[in-house]
Parts: C-alpha cells; structure tokens; sequence
C-alpha cells in the first residue's frame, strides 16, 4: 500500500497540499524580507533579455497587425529597442492557481518579455522549478516545460523583483473575512494591502500595477491611496484586470479567452498603462476581445460575472428538486431550456452543488457591497443563489440517509471524487466537504477515492473551519486527531468494497468506465449508488441491481417510498 501511494503521488502534482499541508509554519514565520532559495541561483533571470523576435523570423507574419510591439512605419529601430526593452519585465505576485499559469501563458506567447513569478511561500516556489508542479491543470507542465529558464521564472526573491518590473500583476488571496467588521460575507484584503505597502516600499521606478485577483468594487483607489502615499514621487499606474480563466481548463481560457478585461483611470497616464498591458495581450489574443472600461466597472464586471454563473446553476439545481418532485428530468428540462439562444445550452448541468474558491467568495462580496450600499433588496436577491447552493448539499445528504432506511450509523460509504470538478486537485469549497460532514454528522464511515487529492488534503479539508482554507496565515500543521471514520484510498474498487452505498461527487470521466458489476457484487445490499453528478446511466446500474438515485432524475420507485426529503 505504502508503495502505490509512493506511486500514486509521483504521478500525480503536488497539489494544493504545498500550500496547505507540506509547509504551514512557512506562512507563520515569512514575512516578505526572504533569503533567496536554494532555486535562485539556477533561475533568477539575467538583468535584461534579448528579444527573441529580433533574432528569429516571425512565424506568424500575417498576424503583425494585430500585434503591440512590431517595428511601426516611421519608428526607428533604436526606438522601437529601447521600446521592447522598456516593456521586458513583468513580475507577479502570487504563484497560485492564477498567477502561475497566467504568467506561463504570458511569457510562452511574449518571448520577449521576462516574467517573474514570486510568492512568501518556499515550497510553492520549489515546486514550480521542480517537476512537480504545485497544481494540477492539464497542458500546464508543457507551457511551463517550454518557457521556464528562457523568460519565465520563479522566485522567492519577492523585493528584487518588484523593483525590477515595470508591470507588476497582483494575484495573491482575497478569501472572506473571517473575523471583525464584514466576517462570513466581506473580502479580506490583509494579502493585497501588505502586497501594495511592500511595492510602495521598494520601487525606484515608475511601475502600472495590476490588480489580478478578484477584488471589491473601488479597491483601486485605496491601494493607489497606499502606494501614492508612499510613492517618493514615483508615478504609480493601478489598472483592473480580473481573470477568467476556470480551473481545469485554464490554459485552454488563457490562449483563446471570450476576452481581456482591462479597466484603467481616463487620465493620460491612465490610459498609456492600459495600452501597455494591451499590448502585452495583443500578442496573441485579437484586438475586438480586449475590452477597456473604467476602474469600477473592470472590478464589478468579475464579481458580476460569477454572480451571473452560479446563479445558473442554482437556477438548474433549484429545477432538479422539483423534477424529483414531479417526475420530470432536468436533463431533459435543461436542454430545452438551453436551445432557447437568448438562454444557450453551457453552464446547466444539476450538481450537489457548486465549489470552488471562487462563486462562495465572489457572491458574498458582491452581497457585503451591495448592503454597504445601501441595496438590501439586491444583497438578498444575490444571497438567495448562495442558499439554494447549501440547500442542495443537505438535500442530497438527506436524501442519502433517509434513503437508507433513515440511518448511515456504522455503514461503510465510498464517496468517488473528492474535488470541487474534475481535472483539478482542487478541493475548495468542494460540496464534497458539505456532503461528508453531513454524512459523519449521522455517523457513517466513509471511504474516498478521488484521483488528485492526498489524504492529508481530505483530512485537513474536513477538519478546517469555514474559510479558513484561503487565508495562509491560519494554516496550521496537520490535525493529530484526523477522522477516524474516514478512510482514503487510490482505488474506486477498494473504496468502495463493502460499502452500504456510493456517492459520486465529483464528474471524474473515470467513474463512467468503472466495472460497476464488479462494484455491485463486492457491496453489502441492497446496494445504494447516489449519483451527485449525473455521470452514470442509471437505467444501466438498476439492470445491475443497483438502487439509483441520480440528482433531478425520476425517482427509483425505492427511493419514492422512502421519506420525503427537503
Ligand atoms: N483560482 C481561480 O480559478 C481564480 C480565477 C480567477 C480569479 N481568481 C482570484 O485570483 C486570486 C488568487 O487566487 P488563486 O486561486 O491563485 O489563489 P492561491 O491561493 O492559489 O494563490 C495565491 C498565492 O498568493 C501568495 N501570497 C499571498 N500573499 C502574498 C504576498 N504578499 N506576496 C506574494 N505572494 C503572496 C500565496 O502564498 C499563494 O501562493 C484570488 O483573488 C481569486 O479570487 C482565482
Ligand atoms: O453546469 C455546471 C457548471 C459548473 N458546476 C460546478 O460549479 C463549480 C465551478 O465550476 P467552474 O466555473 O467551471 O470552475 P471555477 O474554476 O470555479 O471557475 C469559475 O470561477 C473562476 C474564479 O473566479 C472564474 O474565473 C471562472 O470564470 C468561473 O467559471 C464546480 O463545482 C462545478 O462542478 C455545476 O455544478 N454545473
């Protein structure tokens, strides 16, 4: 067992687990004054780059138009050097989930810019000079593979290079508030404003300062407040550019993304800093997709956006509970819904439940401003997609139970996936938290299998406190008193082995192709299969035997019986 673990995490990315389980103390003890790493020597990067469009044919003449930085008609060729060379260096803060691949997509397109990437935390730095990545997100390591050396870098040598950018990108935490004025619903920005008061600190040079992580409408002005109080008559630019990407997908969102978001203040100054991050982007992404708006509208646009995508899968879950109700099936609801164009068909699927360290987040601060400003009739409109979100995780535990003669005590359940979708190790906000304390709140022994999360992430997960996950300074070393009722495997097959009942709860394409005779046979009966993602054909797995409950499907005539469940 200890071997195919060994095995297990070789073939897998470290994880979110860098951060959060295999370095805690770090977070307690760094500030931002870091020696440099053991990584430093080998990768910092040399003071200056050579531009590699001036040495290597264009692959891509037919494309020039559109492009930022090409020698223009009129623009001698020394001018144009010194041009690039005014633009070659990016550094961001925050090697995360969005300040790393973003950066590799930057500098895999823009061989002509150095970007840096830097964090407080050691581990996450190693990870990304090392072969194992910190996080797991398919065609990641070839991005990295491809640039990392030649203009792409990472390194905990944070103060170096913000003095040495001339565009500095800020992706670091923006969890909820957990305690004090705004606690459970307001962003807490200690991350961002430590970051502004460091650039302050360190600049000698002018430097446009990026806001990449999801902030609160007009948190531009106030980090301009630190940095210009700051300044010593540096000139500091601060521009809105919210990310989009979504996990599991990101480097496919960052190389075609629907588009560039870029809000900017309409002074001059203002608007030279937007047309240099501009230009920055038009290296590859066409110029009718990068949209520039004012500072606010940039800001809200982000939290808007994912207000406006989990309410649709509110929307569609709130239907699947009453599907079950009345016999309907939300597949079949939802496709018709979605050929309407005005509707379309993406972002309809029923679930347990959405996760993820963003839609939670990103709607409770979209509802603290809205009662800030004085709008509660719009706060609780919002407030409401979070509701139907928790209620559909305790809808599916009671199903659960109730299904099982009213009690999991004592009864083996394997949960397949474990993180908040698939292709991702990913585990915050995961329903699938919700979804075993619930079950352990009956008593259940319960026994995971997800194919990219470490038991110690399981652990840690399902013993934290609610948003406690995002904030590093609250990370502690792993609980000693871990549950005992939960097991964690790398096999759907031991996993599941004896078990009462399954819950699939994350949409790993694996669980379609499992051997469920196999599964069945191996089970205790009457054998319970509780599909939260509706990945498995449930007519299928009734020829089985199995007793199927699939979210907003018609319900097994067992489960009709069973006691209501709301
Ligand atoms: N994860 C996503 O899919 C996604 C997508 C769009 C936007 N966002 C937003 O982007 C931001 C970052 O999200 P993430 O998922 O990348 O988070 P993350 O936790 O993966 O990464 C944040 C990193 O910032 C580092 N950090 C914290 N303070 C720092 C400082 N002062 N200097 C240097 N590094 C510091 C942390 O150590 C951590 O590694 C958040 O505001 C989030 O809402 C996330
Ligand atoms: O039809 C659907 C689509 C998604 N989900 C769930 O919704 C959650 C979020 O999924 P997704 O949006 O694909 O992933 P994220 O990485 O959280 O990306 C969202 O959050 C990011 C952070 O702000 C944004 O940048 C992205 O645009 C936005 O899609 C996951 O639990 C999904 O399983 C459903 O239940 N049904």
């Amino acid at each position: 067992m200890a071997e195919k673990y060994e095995a297990a995490s070789r073939r897998r990315s470290v994880g979110p687990l860098a951060r959060r389980v295999s370095t805690p103390l770090s977070y307690l003890t760094r500030s931002f004054h870091l020696p440099r790493s053991e990584h430093e020597s080998s990768s910092t990067p040399p003071s200056l780059l050579i531009p590699q469009r001036l040495r290597q044919p264009d692959p891509d003449p037919a494309a020039r138009g559109r492009r930022g930085s090409h020698c223009r008609v009129g623009q001698d060729f020394r001018s144009y050097l010194d041009s690039l060379r005014k633009m070659v260096k990016i550094c961001c803060l925050g090697a995360g989930y969005v300040g790393g691949p973003t950066m590799a997509v930057i500098a895999l397109k823009c061989p002509a810019i150095e970007v840096c990437v830097v964090d407080i935390s050691v581990p996450r730095i190693a990870a990304w000079n090392s072969d194992q990545l910190p996080i797991y997100e398919p065609g990641l390591d070839e991005v990295v593979k491809q640039c990392r050396g030649r203009n792409l870098f990472f390194s905990n040598d944070i103060e170096k290079h913000v003095a040495e950018a001339d565009i500095i990108f800020v992706s670091v935490n923006t969890p909820t508030k957990t305690r004090g004025l705004g606690a459970g619903k307001a962003a807490d920005l200690t991350y961002w404003e430590s970051a502004a008061r460091m650039i302050a600190d360190v600049a000698k040079s002018d430097k446009i300062v990026v806001e990449k992580s999801t902030v609160p409408v007009k948190t531009a002005e106030a980090i301009e407040k630190i940095l210009t109080h700051n300044s010593k008559g540096i000139n500091f630019q601060i521009l809105s550019n919210p990310e989009f990407l979504a996990e599991g997908t990101a480097i496919e969102d960052l190389l075609k993304p629907d588009r560039v978001l870029i809000g900017g203040r309409e002074t001059p100054e203002g608007q030279k800093a937007v047309k240099a991050l501009k230009d920055v982007y038009a290296n590859w992404v066409p110029e009718d997709s990068i949209l520039i708006t004012n500072l606010w509208s940039a800001e809200l646009s982000k939290l808007a956006a994912n207000a406006f995508l989990a309410q649709r899968i509110s929307s569609v879950n709130a239907i699947s509970a009453l599907c079950e109700a009345t016999g309907a099936n939300v597949t079949e609801v939802a496709y018709a819904v979605g050929k309407d164009s005005r509707i379309g068909p993406k972002f309809l699927n029923a679930s347990v439940g959405f996760g993820g360290s963003c839609f939670q987040k990103d709607i409770l601060n979209l509802v603290y401003i809205c009662e800030c400003n004085g709008l509660p009739e719009v706060a609780n409109y919002w407030k409401q997609v979070i509701k139907i979100n928790d209620y559909q995780k305790s809808r599916f535990v009671n199903r659960v139970v109730s299904s099982m003669f009213n009690t999991v005590s004592g009864k083996k359940i394997a949960v397949l996936g474990f993180a908040f979708k698939k292709d991702t190790g990913d585990t915050r906000e995961t329903a699938a938290i919700d979804v075993c304390k619930g079950l352990l709140g009956d008593k259940a022994k319960i026994s995971i299998y997800d194919p990219q999360v470490t038991e110690d992430q399981i652990q840690r997960d399902l013993t934290m406190n609610k948003f406690d996950w995002d904030h590093p300074i609250h990370l502690q070393p792993m609980s000693p008193t871990a549950v005992k009722q939960v097991s964690v495997t790398w096999d759907a097959y031991e996993a599941t082995k004896g078990a009462h009942g399954i819950c699939i709860l994350t949409e790993w394409d694996e669980f379609k192709t499992l051997d469920y005779k196999k599964i069945y046979d191996s089970m205790q009966k009457p054998a319970f299969l509780f599909d939260g993602r509706n990945v498995i054909d449930a007519e299928k797995m009734r020829e089985i035997g199995f007793i199927v409950y699939s979210i907003g499907k018609p319900l097994d005539p067992w489960l009709k019986d069973m006691p209501a469940v709301a």
